[in-house]
């Protein structure tokens, strides 16, 4: 962990270098994916299989690469009921909360009597990528998948790894709430791979959603122009602004609630209290002793956690900015102007009584969100991820003879005569 103090003298030396730190990382996966996602293009099922088997240590048959209807049914009966409630809680709050973001199409008639138009339309086919190597997460089955519905997506493929063959029943019950019925167990590159460029049994996508680990990030990232992508949402990130009037304890869950997703993650405190801020990491290390996941955690939070301690809050919001977390939490008794003053964040969850936690499964929002910096041109998934404009006009002879001589006349300074004659003509 590094413990920075904006009045040292090395701090802008210190923070550069906490910016640069995982992009680093990142890119050692570069390699190793490209292999993957070429080896995938070329064999296809064959090649998946043989992944499959080597990172999650599952023997496959290209057969047996979709879970059947039986086995999903079977498996999600196993939810108790309460479970099933608390999934169904999250689902309604976030197909609402998607909801409420279905646009409009534009049409309308303007003052050169032309009649200008723009629709929104589903996208056919998504590949939803779900992770599930080191925890499994049927809460980004219902963030991934709702979206895609609300939008009316046709098709939806979802993708799964299920280390060892073991199957999730809550996975398996959240796709069925959200009426996802083709599901594949294969996860990590290799899938992102069979779902971008398509395999014997696996169909193409058109675009591929969902977060997952470094490799997954980067595989998504390597296939974009095969297919779409919704935004690079690799390993979690957490910037958590905390004056002293927090329980430090209450901040230091905060972050471990981030870094125990992954080694990979990234847990910052930025704190205008320098005391406060030595109580967290000692709460940390307190927690740490106990808590299950403590060995992804302690990675995470030694390698890359950081307690920054600032002069004043519009310090740490200028530090929020350069970092562009993926999630930031304002632990102050007046977070909204605070987050008036942040451009880039992936999300944010304003006041003391609103963890991340609240986001990750029940809030509404998505969780799947942009990470490493690309909130800074980035969004979290939404329903305008599984939609596309097309763009409309028709006009009249009274229309055209308004608008086109212009149009003429920039044909000819482009020297594109056809262009001119296609107006030209038309024009009386
Ligand atoms: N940004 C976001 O919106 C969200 C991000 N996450 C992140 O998703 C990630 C989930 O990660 P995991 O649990 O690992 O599941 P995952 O499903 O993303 O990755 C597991 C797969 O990684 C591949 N893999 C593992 N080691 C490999 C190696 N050495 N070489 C090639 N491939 C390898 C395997 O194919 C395996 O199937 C976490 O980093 C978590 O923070 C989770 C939810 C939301
Ligand atoms: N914190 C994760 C999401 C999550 C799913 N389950 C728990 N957390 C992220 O958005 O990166
Ligand atoms: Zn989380």
């Amino acid at each position: 962990m590094r413990h920075l103090n904006s009045m040292d003298s090395d701090f802008s030396a210190d923070f550069s270098a906490l910016l640069q730190g995982r992009s680093n990382d990142e890119r050692s996966v570069a390699e190793p994916v490209r292999a993957i996602l070429s080896d995938v293009k070329e064999r296809g099922d064959v090649a998946v299989c043989e992944y499959t088997e080597r990172f999650d240590r599952l023997a496959l048959t290209p057969e047996a690469l979709r879970i059947d209807a039986e086995t999903i049914k079977a498996e999600a009966a196993r939810v108790p009921a309460e479970l099933m409630d608390a999934l169904k809680v999250a689902a309604r709050r976030i197909e609402a909360f998607h909801e409420a973001q279905k646009p409009t199409d534009l049409d309308f008639t303007d003052s050169e009597n032309v009649r200008l138009g723009m629709r929104w339309t589903a996208l056919d086919a998504v590949g939803l990528y779900v992770p599930g190597g080191k925890a499994a997460y049927p809460s980004s089955v219902l963030m991934n998948a709702l979206p895609a519905r609300v939008a009316g997506v046709k098709r939806l493929a979802m993708c799964v790894p299920t280390p060892d063959g073991v199957l999730n029943p809550l996975v398996l019950a959240a796709a069925q709430l959200c009426g996802v019925e083709e599901i594949y167990r294969i996860g990590g590159a290799q899938a992102v791979g069979a779902m971008a460029y398509g395999t014997q049994s696996i169909a193409p996508v058109d675009r591929i959603v969902g977060p997952g680990n470094a490799f997954v990030a980067e595989a998504k990232r390597q296939v974009f122009g095969q297919v779409g992508i919704d935004s690079i949402a690799g390993p979690s990130e957490v910037v958590v602004v905390a004056d002293g009037q927090n329980d430090p304890r209450l901040a230091a869950v905060d972050l471990l609630a981030q870094a125990e997703h992954d080694e990979q993650a990234q847990a910052i405190l930025i704190t205008t209290d320098a005391v406060f801020g030595d109580a967290v990491i000692a709460a940390v290390a307190k927690e740490l002793e106990t808590l299950p996941r403590a060995a992804i955690a302690s990675r995470s939070w030694d390698d890359h956690g950081a307690v920054i301690v600032v002069r004043d809050l519009d310090e740490a919001a200028e530090l929020v900015n350069r970092l562009a977390p993926e999630h930031l939490e304002v632990l102050l008794d007046e977070p909204r102007g605070f987050s008036a003053q942040v451009r880039h964040a992936g999300a944010i969850f304003l006041g003391r009584y609103c963890p991340e936690a609240v986001g990750d499964y029940v809030g509404g929002p998505n969780h799947v969100l942009p990470t490493s910096r690309t909130a800074r041109f980035a969004s979290g998934l939404s329903v305008f991820d599984f939609i596309k404009r097309t763009t409309m006009i028709e006009t009249n002879a009274d229309g055209l003879g308004r608008i086109g001589p212009a149009g003429v006349a920039l044909a000819h300074a482009e020297g594109l005569d056809a262009h001119a004659l296609s107006l030209s003509l038309r024009l009386k």
